[in-house]
C-alpha cells in the first residue's frame, strides 16, 4: 500500500499540486503513520471478528440448550449498550482525526527547524519557532485532554456494561439448580457461555476506542485517496478550459531533399506558444495573449518587474501550472539525438510534429530533454554522484544491483522503480564524465574536500549557493537537454562565473530560456521577452517579444 500510494502522490506531480494549493494537510503522515495504523488495524479486527463468529456459534448452543430467554435478554442488553455506547462516543472519531493532524502539524513544525536551521539561526529567530512549536505542541495536548475525557467518560461506561449483567447468568439459573431441574456444574457453564456471548454481541462496545481511532485513520485515507484520485482524472476532464501543453517529437528523418541535403530555411523549432494566457489559482491574470516561438539556439531572455509573472510562465512550460488558456507545443527529441543534430549535416532539418504521446508530462519533460533550473537548487540527500545524476539517471549502478538482490526478498517494493529503470538511458556519464564536468563548473575542489564522488553529506547546508548553482549547471551539461528553463539560476553567481557557465551550456548546444534581472545576461540571449505587471482594467497584451539588440537595456548591458 505504501507503494502504491506514493507512485499516485509523486504521478502528474500531485506532491506539487497538494502543497501548493494546500488541499490537505500532512500527505507524509498519511502515507507513513496511517497506513500502517490502517492495515495493522484492519488485520487485528479481521482476526477479532473471525474470533468473535466462532465463538459465538460454539457458545450460542450450550446457552440456547440451558435458558432461550437469557439469550435473548442478553442480546437486547448488548444491542441496548451498543447504541448507548456510540452515543457516548460519537465525539471521538472527530477529536482522533484532529489529534492525527494536530501532531503531525508539530512534528512538521520541527521538521522545518531542522530544514531551515542556518536561516533561523541567522534570523536569530529560536524564540519565535519555540512559541510556534509550544502553539501547535499546546493544540495537540489540549485536542489529547479532550481526547482522553471523552474516553474516560466512555471506559465509565463500558466498566459498568462489563460488571453489571455479570450476576444474571447467575441469577436465572440458581433456582433452576435449587428446584433440582439442572446440576451445579451447568451453572459454570451458564456463566461462562454468557460471558463469551456477551463480549461477542459487544465487540462494539468493548473496542469502542479502537474503532474510533480506525474510523479516524480511514477518513484520512478516504480524503488523501479522493485527492489523488481527482488529480489523476482532473486533467483529461477539464483539459478544454485549460492550458494546453504538448510534447511532439522532432523527427530527425524528415526534411531531407531528395539528394539527401537540407533546405538551410528550415530551423528546428523547440517551443511554440500560442496566445498563451497565464493565470495564478486564485484566477488572477498574469500575462495576457502571450505568442511566440523558440527556435534552436534562439536562447530566450524573460525579464520584468518582480511578480509580473516570470516563474510563473516557466511553471506553465513545465507543466506546473496550466490555470489560463492558449497552448504551448514543446518539440522535444529522442535522448542521444543532441549530438547528431549539432554535426553541420543535419542542423536545418525540418521539425515535424507527430503529436505523439510520450507517457506523462513529467516522464516526458525529463526523459526527452526539458530541464528546469530553480533559483535555489534542489539537492538530493545521497552522494555526489547522485546530485550529478539527479534527475536524469535515478541511481549509481552499485545501489542498482544491491536492490536487484533486495528485490528477491520484497519483490513488491521494486516494482516503481524497476519501472523507472527500465526507462532510463543507457548511457550513463563514467566517473570521468563527472569529474570533467565538475571541472569545467569549476567545482573540482569538492572532491578533495569531501572525499571523492561517493560521499554523503547534506549538500544544501555543507555547499554554498553559488556552488550549488553551479553543480546544478553540471547536472545540466551532463544530462544535454533539448530545452533549458533557467530561473534566476545564476543569481548567486559572480559575472565571471556566470559568463562561463553560459558559454559552457551555449557549447554544449543547449538551447535555454532564462529569467533575469541582471544587464549581464543580455549578451548570452538572442531574444527579449519583457512582461510587465498586468492591468486588471485592461485587456491589451502586456508583453513584448524582441531581438535582443532591439531592447533598449542591450545598448546599457554592453558598456
Ligand atoms: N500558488 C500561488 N497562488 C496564488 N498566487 C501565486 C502563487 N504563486 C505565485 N503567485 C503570484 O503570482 C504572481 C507571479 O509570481 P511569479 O513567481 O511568477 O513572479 P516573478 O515574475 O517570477 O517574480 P520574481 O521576479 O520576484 O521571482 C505573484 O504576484 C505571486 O504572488
Amino acid at each position: 500500500m505504501t507503494s502504491y500510494y506514493m507512485e499516485r502522490y509523486l504521478k502528474n506531480k500531485t506532491f506539487y499540486k497538494i502543497q501548493s494549493q494546500s488541499t490537505i494537510d500532512n500527505p507524509d503522515q498519511r502515507i507513513v503513520d496511517d497506513l500502517s495504523s490502517f492495515t495493522g488495524t484492519a488485520l487485528s479486527f479481521s482476526l477479532t471478528l473471525v474470533n468473535a463468529a466462532i465463538d459465538l456459534i460454539s457458545f450460542s448452543n450450550i446457552l440456547f440448550g440451558i435458558y432461550p430467554p437469557l439469550f435473548g435478554v442478553l442480546l437486547a442488553y448488548s444491542l441496548g449498550g451498543t447504541a448507548l455506547s456510540v452515543f457516548l462516543g460519537k465525539g471521538l472519531v472527530s477529536l482522533n482525526f484532529l489529534q492525527e493532524k494536530k501532531e503531525a502539524d508539530f512534528r512538521y513544525g520541527l521538521v522545518r527547524v531542522r530544514e531551515n536551521a542556518e536561516s533561523i539561526a541567522f534570523y536569530g529567530g529560536e524564540e519565535n519557532e519555540m512559541q510556534l512549536l509550544l502553539s501547535r505542541f499546546r493544540s495537540a495536548f489540549e485536542n489529547l485532554n479532550q481526547l482522553l475525557i471523552s474516553s474516560r467518560n466512555l471506559d465509565f461506561f463500558t466498566s459498568g456494561y462489563r460488571y453489571l449483567i455479570q450476576i444474571l447468568p447467575a441469577a436465572v439459573v440458581a433456582p433452576m439448580y435449587f428446584s433440582g431441574k439442572i446440576e451445579f456444574g451447568v451453572i459454570n457453564q451458564s456463566v461462562s457461555a454468557f460471558n463469551h456471548i456477551l463480549g461477542d454481541f459487544s465487540l462494539i462496545v468493548y473496542q469502542f476506542q479502537a474503532l474510533s481511532a480506525f474510523s479516524a485513520v480511514i477518513d484520512r485515507l478516504g480524503e488523501f485517496d479522493d485527492v489523488l484520485d481527482s488529480n489523476s482524472k482532473r486533467g483529461d476532464q477539464d483539459s478544454k478550459e485549460k492550458i494546453q501543453l504538448n510534447f511532439c517529437l522532432i523527427s530527425s528523418s524528415n526534411g531531407l531533399h531528395s539528394n539527401g541535403s537540407m533546405p538551410l530555411s528550415k530551423r528546428v523549432k523547440l517551443l511554440h506558444v500560442e496566445h498563451l494566457t497565464v493565470q495564478t489559482p486564485s484566477e488572477a491574470t498574469l500575462i495576457k495573449d502571450l505568442s511566440f516561438e523558440i527556435f534552436e539556439k534562439d536562447h530566450l531572455l524573460v525579464t520584468g518587474p518582480s511578480g509580473s509573472g516570470k516563474t510563473s510562465l516557466l511553471r506553465v512550460v513545465a507543466g506546473l501550472w496550466s490555470f489560463g488558456n492558449g497552448a504551448i507545443t514543446v518539440y522535444v527529441r529522442p535522448r542521444g539525438d543532441l549530438e547528431m543534430l549539432h554535426s553541420p549535416d543535419v542542423v536545418s532539418q525540418q521539425v515535424t510534429s507527430t503529436n505523439e504521446t510520450i507517457g506523462d508530462s513529467t516522464g516526458r519533460r525529463n526523459s526527452e530533454g526539458v530541464i528546469f533550473l530553480p533559483q535555489k537548487p534542489y539537492m538530493v540527500l545521497g552522494t555526489l554522484r547522485q546530485q550529478l545524476l539527479y534527475p536524469t539517471w535515478t541511481k549509481d549502478s552499485d545501489n542498482l544491483s544491491d536492490d536487484a538482490k533486495q528485490s528477491d526478498s520484497l519483490p513488491f517494493l521494486m516494482r516503481a522503480r524497476d519501472a523507472r529503470c527500465v526507462n532510463e538511458r543507457s548511457k550513463k556519464p563514467t566517473s570521468e564524465d563527472l569529474l570533467q564536468v565538475l571541472n569545467d563548473v569549476s567545482l573540482g575542489h569538492l572532491l578533495s574536500r569531501f572525499d571523492g564522488l561517493d560521499s554523503t553529506h547534506e549538500w544544501s547546508s555543507v555547499l554554498s549557493l553559488g556552488e550549488q548553482q553551479r553543480l546544478a549547471f553540471g547536472r545540466l551539461l551532463l544530462s544535454k537537454p533539448t530545452l533549458s528553463l533557467l530561473d534566476e539560476s545564476t543569481s548567486a553567481l559572480d559575472e565571471a562565473n556566470e559568463a562561463r557557465l553560459y558559454q559552457l551550456i551555449q557549447a554544449a548546444g543547449i538551447t535555454y530560456i532564462s529569467i533575469g534581472h541582471r544587464r549581464t545576461l543580455y549578451k548570452y540571449h538572442k531574444k527579449v521577452l519583457r512582461v510587465s505587471t498586468a492591468d486588471s482594467t485592461s485587456t491589451l497584451q502586456n508583453w513584448s517579444f524582441k531581438d535582443v539588440e532591439e531592447d533598449p537595456i542591450y545598448d546599457f548591458s554592453k558598456q
